[in-house]
């Protein structure tokens, strides 16, 4: 890779862009933004597109204009391979083989790295967004050899794992996985827009977990959710089923939207459960725990459980430190770490994720240390 233009400059090109100038490859920068491309080459990810010929040409626009862009790309620079990073794939493809030439769709290869960010723009680009990440390949058995070689150079440029996929299946399992994540934390997020502070100043973690891709830009995911409409639609009506099925188990016949009659006991203050409804509901958190068992976890491993091992420290300067110098004297692994603040006080709630095996040792150890540590939660590995 010698010269590679980058064609958008938001988030994922610039953040490509700064990667492959820390290996020294020529970055050329275009963007219809004449200011998103001077924003790109000031923050050091390469330099302005002076119309040279490329060996790779990077497509990072948003996902309704990629299809001409790509097509353009194409026809401009008729010794290229193009690639684009575009969060769809298949409406995309269809896109592009309505406007190139068969010779030019043989230089198209289309990828998506699944990696990213909640924030838009150059300025939240980071050299190793992608370190790590699985970065989705859409060749088939026509892709010349080489040209899919150079993405697949790129994509180890990025520290990024390629995998090989064809542009449906993507789709369907992005809907799952990325797609329909952003609607639900979106909606869950939404909640909180009347609700009273004293009652938003109670959130944790687990609101938190839930949420956090709630903060994405709307204009780009509007565009992502409708070029991957059906395949969202599909995993959003087994979303609503679910919900529907909770609704009808927390059905007490009182309150909004219960069902006239429909506890066994619908007297006056009755909160009496519908019978099967607790299994219901009990089945319904047993399925999440299925499910959540199956996401890769560190390094694409098999999720693997992690015991927290909570310990509060003084909010003050050196703190963490210390009690990471602790755990690492006592001879622990630390797979994990979530800090939060206590509500009201200069005290850090920090959890300490670890092998379950040796949980109950190191709340040992750190006790017989002086480190606060309240009394953990007794589990069938632990004890
Ligand atoms: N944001 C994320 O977390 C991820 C985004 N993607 C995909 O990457 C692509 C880019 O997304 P971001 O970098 O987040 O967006 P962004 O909004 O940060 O950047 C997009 C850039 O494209 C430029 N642009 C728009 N239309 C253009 C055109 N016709 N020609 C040239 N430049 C044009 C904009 O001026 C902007 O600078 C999208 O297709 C998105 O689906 C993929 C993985 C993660
Ligand atoms: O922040 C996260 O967890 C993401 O999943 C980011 C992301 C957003 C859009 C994509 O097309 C791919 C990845």
């Amino acid at each position: 890779m010698n010269t590679v233009k980058i064609v958008g400059t938001g988030l994922l090109g610039t953040s490509i862009g700064l990667r492959l100038r820390t290996r020294g490859v020529r970055v050329l920068l275009a963007d219809a933004s004449p200011t998103m491309a001077a924003l790109a080459r000031d923050m050091g990810a390469g330099e302005p597109d002076d119309g040279s010929a490329c060996d790779l040409i990077v497509v990072a626009v948003p996902p309704d204009v990629a299809g001409q862009v790509i097509a353009a790309e194409l026809r401009r620079d008729p010794g290229a391979t193009v690639t684009d990073v575009a969060s769809i794939k298949g409406l995309l493809l269809q896109q592009v083989r309505g406007l190139a030439t068969k010779a030019e769709l043989d230089r198209y290869i289309g990828s998506h790295p699944m990696a990213g960010r909640e924030k838009s723009g150059a300025v939240a680009a980071r050299h190793d967004l992608f370190i790590g990440r699985p970065w989705v390949v859409c060749s088939d058995e026509d892709t010349p050899p080489g040209r899919l070689r150079q993405v697949l150079a790129l994509i180890e440029t990025m520290g990024a794992t390629p995998v090989h996929l064809e542009p449906d299946f993507h789709d369907a399992a992005v809907a799952r996985v990325s797609h329909a994540p952003q609607v639900i934390a979106s909606l869950m997020a939404a909640q909180l827009v009347d609700a009273p502070p004293e009652g938003v100043g109670l959130a944790g973690q687990g609101l938190r977990d839930v949420t956090r891709i709630a903060a994405s830009e709307p204009g780009l995911w509007a565009r992502i959710l409708s070029g991957n409409a059906a395949e969202v639609r599909r995993v959003l009506l087994g979303v609503r089923d679910g919900l529907d099925r909770v609704i009808d188990a927390l059905d007490t016949g009182e309150g909004a939207g219960a069902d006239a009659g429909a506890g066994v006991d619908a007297g006056a203050g009755s909160r009496t459960l519908k019978p099967g409804a607790v299994a219901e509901l009990a089945g319904v958190i047993a399925a999440g725990n299925e499910g959540y068992d199956r996401i890769p976890g560190k390094h694409g491993q098999a999720q693997r459980r992690f015991e927290p091992v909570t310990v509060l420290v003084d909010d003050s300067p050196g703190s963490l430190g210390r009690l990471f110098a602790a755990i690492g004297e006592i001879g622990v692994n630390i797979e994990d770490v979530r800090i939060e603040h206590a509500a009201g006080q200069p005290l850090g709630i920090v959890e300490v994720f670890v092998e379950p095996r040796v949980a109950h040792e190191l709340a040992e150890a750190l006790r017989r240390r002086g480190w606060r540590v309240p009394v953990e939660r007794l589990t069938e590995e632990n004890t």
